[in-house]
């Protein structure tokens, strides 16, 4: 198929499996290319993404069998049960390691599909289609799969990237305002981890940051892919730096745990970088938190959570991912674009920066 020059590819240089995110209007084409070689093609899809994946699944349904499977929406989606029903129709369908998985949806479509893929025949390829911003801009790139379970958020999973990503501009039309704010929070974490110009970008007018059909979106895009790829690349099993992508995400998913899954999870993101925020700032780093607060306000994400005591947040986020034994490991920022796992966090900070964020004040 011809490539459009307006389509941007972002190479993602992971030592074993390079592989490319392509973004534009019609990316979703590609798909016939990556999926070549294989005989038989499972389309994971959500309801509200069922019109995208049967546009994507058309031109391959003459020379190949194709089996599309709906999952729950959203988070429900991503439950061991859930995987468990992919599986049984994966083995119905005689999928073979020459087959393909194509997740096409937001992020928690892409985590359980990867997953689906990852584990099947202890792993086959996946293409994702990712549909929200989000899921474009950082959950389908990166190798990271699982699902939820009764102890936290993505306690279960595994590495394995994709074959490619396709992330079709067209198909952002249809995501509401809420979801498309979701994935700037994840956009904005890219600009204070490393890159502060896309934090310009956005700050020069957070208007067009929500509109996915303007220039400013695919912009902004490509250049958190490419954060995430840079890092990524070096790092795919988080030995090192891959932990800054986690940034604001300490807080997040306790609370996304304590909401039951049912807060976004761009919007716990946006909470929990203005708490990493103010912990950097109370513990002697820089001081970003108006900044912070400013650009997630400005796209209108939420920047407070009063829904749970500090308390039963402490102790989810005492199971956190980043965590040795009984030490914590918090992102912060020592200066803007300059993140750091960071392990001496007195829990009183802790607790204080909670404080701001619960009630928009620090105390005195
Ligand atoms: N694997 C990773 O590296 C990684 C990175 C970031 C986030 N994540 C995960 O991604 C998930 C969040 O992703 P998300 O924000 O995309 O959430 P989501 O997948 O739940 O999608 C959000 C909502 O948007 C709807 N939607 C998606 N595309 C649409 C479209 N084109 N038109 C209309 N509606 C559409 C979905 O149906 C859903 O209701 C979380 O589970 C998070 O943990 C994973
Ligand atoms: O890709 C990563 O690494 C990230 O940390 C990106 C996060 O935005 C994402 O939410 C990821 O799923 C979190 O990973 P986890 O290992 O903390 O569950
Ligand atoms: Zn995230």
């Amino acid at each position: 198929m011809a490539r459009l020059t307006r389509w941007r590819s972002v190479p993602v240089n992971d030592r074993e499996r390079p592989y490319e995110a392509h973004i534009g209007a019609g990316t979703a084409g590609l798909l016939e290319e990556y999926a070549a070689d294989a005989d038989r093609v499972a389309v994971i899809h959500t309801a509200s993404t069922e019109p995208h994946a049967r546009e994507i699944a058309a031109p391959l349904i003459d020379a190949k069998h194709v089996v599309t499977l709906e999952i729950p929406d959203a988070e429900q989606g991503k439950d061991l049960s859930v995987l468990a029903q992919c599986w049984e129709a994966l083995g119905e369908e005689t999928f073979t390691r020459t087959d393909l998985v194509v997740g096409v949806g937001g992020g928690a479509v892409t985590d359980l599909a990867g997953f689906a893929a990852a584990t099947w025949l202890r792993g086959i390829d996946v293409v994702h289609v990712p549909t929200s911003l989000l899921g474009a801009v950082d959950a389908s790139v990166g190798g990271k799969t699982g699902i939820n379970t009764a102890a936290g958020k993505n306690l279960v999973g595994a590495f394995h990237t994709p074959r490619a990503v396709l992330c079709d501009t067209r198909y952002l039309r249809t995501l509401p305002e809420r979801e498309a704010a979701g994935g700037l929070a994840e956009i904005v974490k890219a600009g204070f981890i490393a890159d502060p110009g896309i934090l310009e970008l956005i700050e020069n007018d957070p208007r067009a940051a929500l509109d996915p059909s303007g220039d400013l979106v695919p912009e902004l895009m490509a250049r958190a892919i490419a954060v995430k790829a840079e890092v990524v690349g070096e790092d795919l099993k988080e030995t090192g730096k891959r932990a800054f992508l986690n940034f604001g995400h300490t807080l997040a998913h306790a609370i996304e745990k304590h909401e039951d899954y049912r807060m976004r999870h761009g919007e716990a993101v946006a909470i929990g970088m203005v708490y990493a925020a103010e912990l950097g700032r109370l513990t002697g780093r820089a001081d970003l938190v108006a900044r912070v607060e400013a650009i997630l306000e400005s796209v209108g994400l939420p920047t407070r959570y009063s829904g749970a005591d500090w308390d039963s947040l402490h102790g989810t986020m005492l199971v956190d991912k980043k965590n040795r034994g009984a030490t914590q490991r918090f992102v912060l920022l020592d200066a803007l674009a300059e993140p750091a796992v960071v392990s001496d966090v007195p829990v009183e900070a802790q607790r204080e920066a909670f404080a701001r964020v619960r009630e928009g004040e620090a105390p005195e």
